[in-house]
């Protein structure tokens, strides 16, 4: 078990492609409830952590844990049934199903039924068809989605599809949700909202929140800790104040202009 109330351990992760070392050395520690940014310019390795970490790319070497057991090169299903789950930079639904039908599908691994029970329609089956709805329209609700209930999910303006996208990892009851770029595509207000989006989904559902994105004044306004990266390696880790003062840091930056 990590030290401390660590909730997500991650230790001397790095993912080489071929002859590029895309990520170097990367370690944090994000705690319980914890809002935790990973900033960089283009091609630090953001994506490539968040990838090793939700289990879509074995590392290299490294060490990640959650809650103390080992999720390294587990496979993202395993991951997510372990409660971490995440978002994508280009926004992955099911285009062509519904938008409750996008809340249905995710929740079918973690329902406790097998396709036996499922074929013969058991009472316990449709019980638990019965809760995920109950659940699948509570996050339809609360994402202020119940009447785009049927529509297309390829056909909701693009805010909303984010939104979506956030209420299908929510509906799996996560304890790490990660969000790889949010705030890409959004207009101001829905920026805004946004960032009170991941302040009450900490506050009222416990989960620790894992963040890329390159929007300054959303990452400085929520998270609580910062990790910068610069060409795979860290070259920060602290408080938005101490970041936003780091000298490494206004130079990585400086430099990308
Ligand atoms: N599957 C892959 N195969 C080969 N190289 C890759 C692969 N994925 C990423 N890379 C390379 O690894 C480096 C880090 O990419 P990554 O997408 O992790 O950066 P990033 O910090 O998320 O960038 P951005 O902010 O632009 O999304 C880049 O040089 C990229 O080209």
């Amino acid at each position: 078990m990590a030290a401390g109330n660590s909730f997500l351990h991650v230790d001397g992760l790095s993912m080489r492609f071929g002859g590029l070392l895309a990520v170097d050395g990367i370690a944090f520690d994000v705690k319980e409830r914890e809002i935790f940014a990973i900033i960089g310019p283009n091609g630090a390795g953001k994506t490539t952590v968040f990838n090793c970490i939700s289990g879509f790319y074995r590392p290299t070497t490294g060490n990640i844990r959650l809650q103390g057991q080992d999720i390294a090169g587990q496979g993202s299903h395993s991951v997510a049934l372990n409660g971490l789950v995440r978002t994508f930079q280009n926004v992955r639904l099911f285009k062509h199903m519904t938008v409750l039908e996008n809340l249905l599908v995710a929740q079918h691994r973690h329902l406790s039924t097998n396709l036996l029970s499922g074929l013969f329609k058991t009472r316990s089956y449709r019980e638990s068809e019965q809760k995920a709805l109950e659940n699948a329209l509570h996050w339809l609700d609360y994402m202020g989605l119940r009447e785009f209930v049927n529509r297309e999910a390829g056909n909701l303006a693009y805010g909303h599809q984010r939104r979506l996208e956030i209420a299908r990892c929510m509906v799996t009851k996560p304890r790490v949700l990660m969000l790889d770029e949010p705030a890409a595509g959004l207009n101001p207000q829905e920026k805004k909202d946004l960032q009170g989006l991941i302040e009450k989904l900490r506050q009222e559902y416990g989960v620790a929140v894992l963040l890329i994105e390159h929007d300054m004044s959303l990452v400085m306004g929520v998270s609580e800790r910062i990790l910068v990266m610069e060409y795979g390696r860290p070259i920060a880790l602290g408080t938005p104040d101490a970041i936003q003062k780091d000298e490494r840091v206004i130079k990585a930056y400086l430099g990308e202009e």
